[in-house]
Order: C-alpha cells, then sequence, then structure tokens
C-alpha cells in the first residue's frame, strides 16, 4: 500500500464553481479531496468580495431556465445551513428602447412569466429615485433578482462539504497531472490518485489543462470593483430597497455597466464596468489600466446624481472570458474521466448551485438535468488547441 491517497473524486480549486461540485459529491457518497492554492478565504481569482447580483433577466431562454431551479438551490443551502445568502432588490434592466439585446431580455422576462414591472419615462423616477433614465432608454424590473452575500455562500458550502466529510487542501498548488483511467494529481504538498478529477481553476483553467493536452479560448482580464460614495447617506442603501441595475449593450460598448445597492461598505454604491484588460492571473496588480473608470465616472456624473463621481474604493477580481461569453460545462474530449468547468466569463456566481450539480452529474457519467449544447467545447473547433 503506497502512502498516495485515494480519492473517488478530486476536485481542483475552491471558488464558488468548485466548491459546490465538490458539495455536491459528496453528497452523492463521493469521497472527494478538493485542492486550493492558496489559503482560504483568499481575494486572487474570481468568487471573493461580499456581493454579487442574481437574476433571471438573460437574454437566453436556456440561462433564465437554470436559474428557476438555481433560486431553489440556494434557498436549500440557505435553510441546510441555517444562513441567509440572498437578499431580494430587484434588477432594474436598461439600455436604448429599440435595441436588441434590451428587447432580448425584456421578452425572455415575459416569455418565461418572471414577475417584472416596466417603468416608464414618467413614473421611472417615482420607482427608482437619484437616478436620472438615459434618453431613449427604456426600463424593465425584474422582481425576482437581487443580492448573492458571496463570501459568506462560499463559507457555507465550503462547510457543508466538510460536514458531508469532504476534505479540503488549501495552500496547496496543483504542479501536474497524469490523466488515466485513474488520474494522479501532484500538488505542491502531495500525490493523489483519483477515479475522477474535475477541473474548475478559473483563471488559471488552461494552465491546468496545458497538462492534459487541452487549450481552450480563454481570455482573463482584470476589473476595477469600484465603490462610489454617496452624497446623502443612504440614498442608494439596500434597506431601502435600491434595486440593482444593469445596463444592457446599445451602439455606445461604453455602456456596459452594472451596480449593486450600497451594503457592504456603508455608504458606499459598488459600480463597475463589465469588461476590463488581459491579464496573467499571477500579474494581476501589475495591470493598471483604469480606461474603464474614466467610462464610470461619466456615467456616475451623468445619470446618479447622489453620488460623487469618483470613486472611493478600487478592488480587483478577473473575469476569465469564453468568446460567446457562455460557460464551459463538459468532459475533456479525450479523457472521459476529467471534467471542466470554466469560462464562467463574469456571470457565473448565481449559478454555482446548478453548475455544481451539473458538473457532478458529468463527472457521475450520468445524463445532465439540462442541454449542455450551449457549453460544449466542440462549439470553438479551431479554437481548442492542442497542447502536447
Ligand atoms: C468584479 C466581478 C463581479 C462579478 N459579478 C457577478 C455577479 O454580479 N453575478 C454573478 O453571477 N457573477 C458575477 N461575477 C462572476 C463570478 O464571480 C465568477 O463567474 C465566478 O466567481 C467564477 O468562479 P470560479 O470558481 O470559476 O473561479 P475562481 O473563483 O477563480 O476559482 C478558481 C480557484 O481555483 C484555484 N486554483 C487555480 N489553479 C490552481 C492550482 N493549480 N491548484 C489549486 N488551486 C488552483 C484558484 O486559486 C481559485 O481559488 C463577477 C466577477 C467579478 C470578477
Ligand atoms: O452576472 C451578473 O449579473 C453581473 C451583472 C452583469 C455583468 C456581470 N455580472
Amino acid at each position: 500500500m503506497s502512502s498516495t491517497e485515494e480519492y473517488d473524486c478530486v476536485v481542483i480549486g475552491a471558488g464558488v464553481q468548485g466548491s459546490f461540485t465538490a458539495y455536491r459529491l459528496a453528497k452523492n457518497n463521493q469521497r472527494t479531496l478538493l485542492l486550493e492554492q492558496f489559503v482560504l478565504p483568499h481575494t486572487r481569482g474570481s468568487s471573493h468580495g461580499q456581493t454579487r447580483i442574481i437574476r433571471k433577466a438573460y437574454e437566453q431562454d436556456f440561462y433564465t431556465h437554470m436559474m428557476e431551479e438555481c433560486y431553489e438551490l440556494w434557498a436549500q443551502l440557505e435553510r441546510e445551513a441555517g444562513v441567509r445568502l440572498y437578499r431580494q432588490t430587484g434588477l432594474l434592466v436598461m439600455g436604448p428602447e429599440n435595441s436588441q439585446n434590451y428587447q432580448l431580455i425584456k421578452t425572455t422576462l415575459e416569455r418565461n412569466k418572471v414577475p417584472t414591472v416596466v417603468l416608464t419615462r414618467d413614473n421611472f423616477s417615482q420607482h427608482i429615485p437619484n437616478f436620472n433614465l438615459a434618453e431613449g432608454d427604456g426600463a424593465v424590473v425584474d422582481i425576482t433578482a437581487g443580492v448573492l452575500y458571496a463570501d459568506r455562500a462560499l463559507k457555507t458550502v465550503q462547510g457543508q462539504f466538510q460536514k458531508l466529510g469532504g476534505i479540503i487542501r488549501d495552500k496547496e498548488k496543483v504542479m501536474d497531472i497524469k490523466p488515466g483511467p485513474v488520474v494522479t494529481v501532484s500538488t505542491s504538498a502531495g500525490v493523489y490518485r483519483t477515479k475522477r478529477l474535475v477541473i474548475t481553476a478559473g483563471p488559471w483553467a488552461n494552465r491546468l489543462l496545458s497538462h492534459t493536452g487541452l487549450q481552450l479560448p480563454l481570455e482573463v482580464v482584470k476589473i476595477n470593483v469600484c465603490y462610489w460614495k454617496e452624497k446623502v447617506p443612504g440614498s442608494y442603501d439596500v434597506k431601502r430597497r435600491f434595486p440593482c441595475f444593469l445596463l444592457t449593450e446599445g451602439e455606445e460598448a461604453d455602456e456596459h455597466i452594472y451596480g449593486l445597492p450600497s451594503n457592504e461598505y456603508p455608504g458606499l454604491v459598488k459600480i463597475c464596468y463589465h469588461m476590463g484588460s488581459e491579464t496573467d492571473p499571477d500579474q494581476r496588480d501589475k495591470q493598471t489600466d483604469r480606461s474603464d473608470i474614466d467610462i464610470l465616472q461619466r456615467y456616475v456624473a451623468r445619470c446618479l446624481p447622489g453620488l460623487i463621481p469618483e470613486p472611493a474604493v478600487v478592488e480587483s477580481c478577473m473575469y476569465t472570458l469564453t468568446p460567446d461569453r457562455h460557460f464551459v460545462l463538459d468532459r475533456h474530449p479525450n479523457h472521459s474521466n476529467i471534467v471542466i468547468g470554466a469560462g464562467f466569463s463574469g456571470h457565473g456566481f448565481k449559478f454555482g448551485p446548478i453548475i455544481g450539480k451539473l458538473l457532478c452529474e458529468l463527472s457521475l457519467g450520468e445524463v445532465p438535468s439540462y442541454d449542455l449544447s450551449p457549453f460544449r467545447i466542440t462549439r470553438f473547433q479551431a479554437k481548442t488547441k492542442s497542447a502536447l
């Protein structure tokens, strides 16, 4: 008997997707190891920070359908652990009334019977004070949307995983993967053998995948997470039910902005630009481009008159983008016992519980609960490189 530990499943990466996948595997009685390169909790990937938006408002039906069940799964976790992870605020979606993206979101909401309120120019400020609706923009509120308490959610799901007997090893970086019927995973601290491997390494996905002969067309960008100070304290507060908001892309790609009510830092509203500049995930802090902040300053000055148009706090986070901004949820093309969850393209947090369920199903060889064709690796065709 060698000293190498053996598992039914090893999951690499304890961000939101790896943590929910490990939890689902443990619920399915799999002896599961969750490996994380940094000491937990950490702020070096994509899942840190106190808040994320949860919404059903999407351009595509398949996301709205997945969110129907996902809300249930978030609520189940809240009950199971006895913690509050979601607060309903609504999501105000705004965009050029006749633009394709705005209309797609509006019709997806209607078709799927998501409770909404359509605002007019006349009643807008009565419902949403301290906000200027841009000329020509339409506005619809997804009532079901709100804020997820992200850090708390991560801690909770990791805790539940451990209660189920799951093992987390943090400060243990995966250095090598040897695919095969039994996969060998070598870390900075040990060697593990596992029947099944799940790779949920966020911005580091391609680094890990290079050991398996695969490279995906992923782009890692740094996001400046900006907080803006209220002129009158409380005017954009979550307690006053100020909603989350999202601008759909119009003619001007400039208007790709979203915000959350003031919550985690009293008196500060989180407003970010939904794009950033390319970065190496290990050199994130060397990326100092602030052109997104200029765009945000102009927007805040124009549309949010109750905020000081200069960020009071700027933090950092990363997106891992696919060319079409849809996720990668698939088996490895050459090794069916390796499953990949990657490319969450800056909108994956809210899906954590359903991603965990789907990656667990893929890993166990079960038929996935949803049509995963939008998320298959084969859609990239020529862009998928062999790393061998
Ligand atoms: C500013 C910002 C705002 C966002 N807002 C929203 C929102 O409002 N709503 C929403 O739904 N989504 C949002 N997102 C997106 C969402 O947060 C991400 O899609 C999600 O967190 C991705 O999770 P992940 O588990 O794939 O990646 P990560 O959280 O990065 O997890 C990957 C983990 O793998 C670990 N790892 C990597 N390599 C190794 C290795 N070799 N060995 C061991 N461990 C390794 C990393 O350290 C990391 O902990 C936002 C993202 C950002 C950055
Ligand atoms: O996923 C989300 O809801 C947010 C808002 C839009 C841009 C990215 N994340």
